[in-house]
This record gives structure tokens, C-alpha cells and sequence, in this order.
């Protein structure tokens, strides 16, 4: 049997105190434990003329506007990209719901100190002594075993839901996957071979939602909402509610802000995308900054192969830049060395 997603994140590492989330209700100031000293709040000077590009998903040149913006951005804003906005909408409904529990209910579906998924902070927050302003759920597969325990009653349709966001999320993540891989012009003779170097059954691999909630923050200039990351999968598609909070560094450029675009989905590019494009697409270095006066939500798809695939630069490029891996093995490496995974990987 192949390892799930949800086993290959099992850690035997973690401590109750790196998963539980501060009780944002309780709280009128900044906790010592939240406050960020070196935080450099900068943003880049260039950043109210720098946008990251809207992509009409049926436009005709999609797959060179796709280039363009992987290659520049590794990010672009996805629209008419066929998700009925009434699912978006629902999903939000639901994490709005779900994070508006009391602590206590929101505990009882605490992720377990080994476990990947359910209500916790953000798994990156090992490597970091100071805690974010955030809070997060995680769902691999069906949510049903957590949302029994913060729903004993009436769990079915949060369990629909995400269901439904999570089928449509996986067809629309493949369908920006083969358009990147055109934009790497990845001829279509070549795809079937290119699509087994990610993965003997490609189709069968089952990604992971988390739903993401940032509370108005008391001083969000010495507070982190998400720190600084990039998202391990192929590709992540994120739905932000009509708050702006969520921000990409550029190499040169400085922290750029990526404001919601109504009606839009954002696509970023992860760190196995970087690693199959033999690092022609950069992996998006981003972080969420906290807001003062407005409660922000947000729903990240992480799409990827089956756990067993070999990741490797595609066969087109001659001189690979990285050695192959499986996605298992990687997701092991992150856990142990976060951002220093990928260049232990470099050839
Ligand atoms: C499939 C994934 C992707 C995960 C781990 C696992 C479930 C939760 C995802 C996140 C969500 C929050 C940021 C991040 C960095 C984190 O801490 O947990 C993500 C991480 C990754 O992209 O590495
Ligand atoms: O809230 C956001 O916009 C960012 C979420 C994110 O980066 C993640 O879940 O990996
Ligand atoms: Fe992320």
C-alpha cells in the first residue's frame, strides 16, 4: 500500500505546545509570546506599481501569459477558472463558522501531536521561537472524524462541502497543470512520459486543504500572521476573502502585496513545480501580515503527485539541477530543514 499524504506528515517530533493556537478571544494585547522583534516590516518601495498578473484561464495566449507570470512571479491570479463562486463562497461560510467555535469546541478537534491533520497552528511553527497570529485546519481526505468532534450533531454538510471544494480544486489544479506544463513546452508526445516521471498513477494523488484564520490583531506591525514560507506541493490555489494581509518577496524587489482580486483565485507555485522545472520557476517565498481592524480567512488547495512519485526535472532539460526524490522523502527532508530542503537537493 502506497503511504498517504496524512501518513508521510506524521511526526513523532512535535510537542503540544508547537500545535495548540492562542485563544484570540480572550486576548486585548499582544502577548510577548506573539510579538515579532525582527520582523523587518519592509515593504518594497516599487510595491504599489508591482502587481502580480490576472490570468483569464480561456484567454487564447494563456499558456505564454502563464510563462511569463510563472517565470517572473511564480504566482498569478486565476480567473474564469470554471469554481462556482456559490462554492467559494460556502467553503468561507464554513471556516468563518468553524474558527467562530469556542476554544473549547475548536480543541477538541486539536491535531494530535503526531497527526497532519485538524485544528492547530501552522505546522512551520517549530522553526520559529516567537508564535503567528493565526490559526488553521487541516483536511486530508474526508474531514469527518474532526468535524464530529466540533459538530457532534450536524457535521454532514461541512463535510459536503469541503468534499466538493476539494474534488473541483483537484480538477482545476490538474488542468493548471497541464497548462504549465505546455508553458514549459512540454510537447504533448512527451506528456504521458513526462506525467510518469511525476507519478505511475498521477490521478490518484489526493492533495490537502487548509482552511486559514487571522483574527484582528491588537499590533499587527509587531505581529506575524503566517511567517515567511514556500508551500511544498506542485501547485497551491488560494482563495483569500476580501482582506489584504498576504504577501511575495521578490529577490531584489522586496515584499510585494498580493490584494484580493474579486471573484479571483491566486496560483503559486511550490517547491516541487521548482524542482520539475529544473528551477525555471521559482517557488514562491510568501507570508501573511496581520490586519488590525479586519478578520481575515483564507483556503489553500496544495496539490500534488501520489507520495511514492520520483520528483525530478523534467526529461527535456538535459542538465538537471536537482537529484530525483519521492515526494515522501521530501516531505521528511522539509519537516527536518524547511527552506535548506531544496538546496540539499541541488546537483
Ligand atoms: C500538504 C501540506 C502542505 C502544508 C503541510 C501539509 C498540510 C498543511 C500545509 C501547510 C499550510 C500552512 C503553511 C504550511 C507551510 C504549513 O505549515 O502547513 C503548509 C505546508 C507546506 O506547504 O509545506
Ligand atoms: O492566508 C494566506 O493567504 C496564505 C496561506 C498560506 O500561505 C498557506 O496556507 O500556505
Ligand atoms: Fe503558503
Amino acid at each position: 500500500m502506497a503511504t498517504s499524504l496524512s501518513e508521510a506528515y506524521r511526526d513523532t517530533t512535535l510537542q503540544l505546545k508547537h500545535i495548540i493556537p492562542l485563544d484570540f478571544d480572550s486576548i486585548h494585547d499582544l502577548p510577548e509570546s506573539h510579538v515579532w522583534t525582527t520582523k523587518d516590516n519592509l515593504l518594497s518601495e516599487k510595491g504599489d506599481i508591482l502587481s502580480i498578473p490576472v490570468i483569464d484561464l480561456n484567454a487564447l495566449n494563456a499558456t505564454e501569459l502563464v510563462r511569463n507570470a510563472c517565470q517572473k512571479w511564480g504566482m498569478f491570479h486565476l480567473i474564469n477558472h470554471g469554481i462556482p463562486l456559490s462554492l467559494v463562497e460556502e467553503a468561507e461560510e464554513h471556516a468563518r463558522r468553524l474558527f467562530g467555535l469556542p476554544v473549547e469546541r475548536k480543541l477538541k478537534a486539536l491535531r494530535s501531536p503526531s497527526g497532519a491533520t485538524g485544528y492547530g497552528v501552522a505546522r512551520i511553527s517549530q522553526f520559529f521561537s516567537k508564535s503567528m497570529w493565526h490559526e488553521g485546519f487541516t483536511i486530508m481526505g474526508s474531514a469527518v472524524e474532526h468535524a464530529k468532534e466540533l459538530w457532534p450533531d450536524e457535521y454532514e454538510e461541512f463535510c459536503d462541502t469541503m468534499d466538493n471544494y476539494q474534488k473541483k480544486m483537484k480538477s482545476l489544479a490538474y488542468e493548471i497543470l497541464l497548462l504549465i506544463l505546455k508553458a514549459l513546452e512540454v510537447d504533448d508526445q512527451n506528456q504521458d512520459q513526462e506525467m510518469n516521471i511525476c507519478s505511475p498513477s498521477f490521478y490518484q494523488s489526493e492533495g490537502a486543504l487548509q482552511l486559514n484564520s487571522y483574527p484582528c490583531c491588537p499590533n499587527p506591525n509587531r505581529a506575524v500572521g503566517l511567517a515567511p514560507h514556500t508551500d511544498s506541493l506542485l501547485l497551491t490555489i488560494l482563495h483569500q476573502n476580501n482582506t489584504n494581509g498576504l504577501q511575495i518577496f521578490q529577490e531584489g524587489v522586496g515584499w510585494v502585496p498580493v490584494p484580493p482580486v474579486s471573484g479571483a483565485l491566486v496560483v503559486n507555485m511550490g517547491d516541487l513545480m521548482h524542482i520539475i522545472s529544473n528551477a525555471r520557476f521559482p517557488t514562491v517565498y510568501h507570508r501573511v501580515v496581520p490586519n488590525e481592524t479586519k478578520h481575515r480567512f483564507s483556503i489553500a488547495y496544495f496539490y500534488g503527485p501520489p507520495t511514492d512519485s520520483i520528483i525530478a526535472p523534467l526529461s527535456k532539460f538535459q542538465i538537471p539541477c536537482f537529484r530525483p526524490v519521492t515526494l515522501k522523502d521530501y516531505i521528511s527532508l522539509k519537516s527536518k530543514h524547511l527552506e535548506k530542503a531544496l538546496p540539499l537537493l541541488r546537483i
